[in-house]
């Protein structure tokens, strides 16, 4: 004992353990016990150990044992593993979901805003229409779209964000998810609805509208319509990209047609109804 002898040798090392058990071969990953049970040799894979190289503990002990330092859990391999469960929880949640739309809008809007109201008749008119409603499942705007789903007898959906701040997803959702990472969640938007309508808002709506127009300006994504609710609102970013961003070449004519800003809410139902029934 105490002395290194093992190797990766196949050969001679199952012929020790034969002879080691009076004549018994014993396959890969088999220990060799002695009379009082003590393990003194043993296979791992191509592996051999003997005497006081063989490891006593199994993977379970290793597993459920450990005390050691946690900073692993911050680092980015593990992180890797907490994004890709993103993708896998909501793939999995939203696989069957059917045709859906997502609604879009501000965190800020109250109740008394026209824009909520606005909200729910979406919400409901989506639902009447054949669609589940996707929305970030947070409060103001997303929150009226939820209720009008859910009051609709729909399927309310809602993508939530941690946020530094508390808050969770609002009641009118069915099935929501909570996502850490902007970009997982982003992705759901995009695979699970067949289009966006876009309510007034502030940046976090801005960026969901602006990666839904690039995407579909780059051909990511197709027959995908895009209406903004709300001209008054709207007219002047539209204004901007026609007569600054436009006008300098930054974008070309077609691209302005990735959106289509609209009060009607008749027009808005129809362009994702007509997406759907064209795919
Ligand atoms: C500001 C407050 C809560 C924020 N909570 C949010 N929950 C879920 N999703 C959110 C939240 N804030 C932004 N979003 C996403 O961006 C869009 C709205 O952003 P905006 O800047 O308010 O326009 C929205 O569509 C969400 O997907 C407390 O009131």
């Amino acid at each position: 004992m105490g002395c290194f002898t093992g190797g990766v040798d196949h050969k001679s090392a199952e012929s020790d353990a034969v002879s080691s058990q009076g004549g018994a071969v014993h396959s890969q990953d088999e220990a060799v016990r002695s009379e009082d049970g003590v393990v003194s040799s043993k296979y791992k894979g191509p592996l051999l150990q003997r005497r006081s190289q063989v490891e006593r503990e199994t993977a379970d002990q290793r597993l459920l044992d450990e005390r050691g330092p946690a900073d692993w859990v911050h680092g980015d391999p593990w992180r890797v593993l907490r994004i890709q469960s993103e993708f896998v929880e909501g793939f999995g949640a939203l696989a069957e979901l059917g045709p859906a739309i997502a609604v879009f809008g501000s965190a800020r809007t109250k109740v008394d805003d026209p824009a909520y109201a606005l909200g729910e008749e979406i919400g409901g008119r989506l639902v009447e229409a054949g669609f589940a409603v996707i929305t970030g499942g947070g409060p103001g705007a997303m929150e009226a779209a939820n209720k009008g789903a859910c009051q609709a007898g729909g399927v309310s959906v809602g993508l939530n964000i941690e946020l530094p701040f508390e808050q969770g997803l609002n009641s009118w959702v069915d099935i929501g998810i909570n996502f850490r990472y902007f970009f997982a969640r982003k992705t759901m938007f995009v695979k699970y609805s067949q289009g966006f309508i876009v309510l007034p808002g502030g940046f976090g709506t801005f960026d969901e509208l602006f990666e839904a127009i690039t995407l579909v300006q780059t051909g990511k994504i197709t027959r995908f319509p895009i209406v903004l609710v709300g001209t008054s609102y709207w007219s002047g970013l539209v204004d901007w990209l026609r007569e600054t961003v436009l006008a300098d070449g930054k974008i070309s004519p077609p691209d302005l047609d990735i959106v289509t800003v609209t009060d009607d809410l008749d027009e808005a139902i129809a362009l994702m109804v007509q997406a759907r029934d064209a795919s």
